[in-house]
């Protein structure tokens, strides 16, 4: 459904988002809407914007115009863990995981906003205490479980498989129980196999009632999972609609063409081939 025809309210609303360093406009009049049960991918050539939005959107970057608003809280500026402790959560481009925590401990991590402990009760180790901290280990055991994580949860997490890694992110990111999760590339560096697991994945999480918002270059992801796709150019929104919409919109194909590095053609020649793959199954 277009952002037109839309009438439930908006979990997420960005609207005429501008971000420049110095000369170079990174995000320009950027507006879109997420809403509850949303998969939405937000796609584009290399530099077109979408992790400086990502950015804003979770306040490690303030926009130089425009506003953020969650859950009905306007968010523009406010400071990460702010925005966090409203229910965003997201992973990174690059990984940052706590390398020599172990994979347990870097899942723990993300609970810390959630768990009632005071400082006492941790210098103390009062019965709260230890009883918190079993909550803690249990529900880090559960989004493990949860994300497929099979590698030991007791070896530093910077041990295990990149695929792994990637998926303890994301755990990490769900123990918060967000209301929305903004995904930075999770299919980078993943293999086929570990690909059709993250597209499982990333099904399952939205059945939990998160919204999900992916940055994602692997154009056969992005079709098979998304229900709404944004597309940027230069920091512009150029088309947003559904997969199919997205994949027979010649201005996605042109932007795509017109970027010099192989990376981006090469995307370019794989949505061109999900489009003609849906017309041969539609004929
Ligand atoms: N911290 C920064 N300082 C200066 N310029 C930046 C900064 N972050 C991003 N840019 C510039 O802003 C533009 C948009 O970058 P951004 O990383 O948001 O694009 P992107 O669509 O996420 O790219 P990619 O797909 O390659 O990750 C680029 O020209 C980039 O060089």
């Amino acid at each position: 459904m277009s952002a037109a025809t839309e009438t439930r309210t908006p979990l997420l609303e960005v609207s005429g988002m501008h971000v420049a360093f110095g000369g170079v406009r990174a995000v320009s009049d950027l507006s879109f809407n997420v809403y509850v049960g949303d998969v939405l991918s937000v796609i584009g050539p290399n530099g077109a914007g979408k992790t400086s939005a990502f950015n804003c959107i979770t306040g490690f970057y303030k926009p130089n115009h425009g506003t953020v608003t969650f859950d009905g809280r306007r968010i523009t500026g406010k400071r990460p863990a702010v925005i966090a402790s409203y229910g965003v959560a997201r992973t990174f481009q690059n990984l940052r995981l706590f390398g020599e925590l172990t994979v347990l401990d870097n899942v723990r991590a993300g609970m810390h906003v959630r768990i009632k402990q005071s400082a006492l009760d941790a210098i103390l180790h009062t019965p709260r205490f230890h009883r918190s901290e079993q909550q803690a280990t249990d529900e880090a055991h559960k989004w493990l479980d949860f994300v497929g994580v099979i590698s030991d949860r007791a070896s530093e997490v910077r041990n295990l498989p990149y695929g792994e890694q990637r998926l303890v992110e994301i755990a990490r990111a769900l123990a918060r129980e967000p209301k929305m999760l903004l995904l930075d590339e999770p299919a980078a560096g993943l293999n086929h196999g570990e690909k059709e697991k993250l597209l499982e994945l990333l099904n399952r999480i939205a059945q939990l009632g998160t919204a999900v918002v992916l940055i994602e270059h692997d154009m056969g992801l992005v079709m098979d999972v998304s229900r709404r796709i944004v597309v940027l150019n230069f920091g512009k929104e150029i088309a947003e609609g559904t997969p199919a919409e997205i994949r027979s919109n010649p201005k996605v194909i042109e932007a795509y063409l017109g970027a010099e590095d192989s990376e981006t053609q090469q995307e370019a020649a794989a949505i061109a081939a999900e489009g003609a793959a849906e017309m041969k199954e539609d004929s």
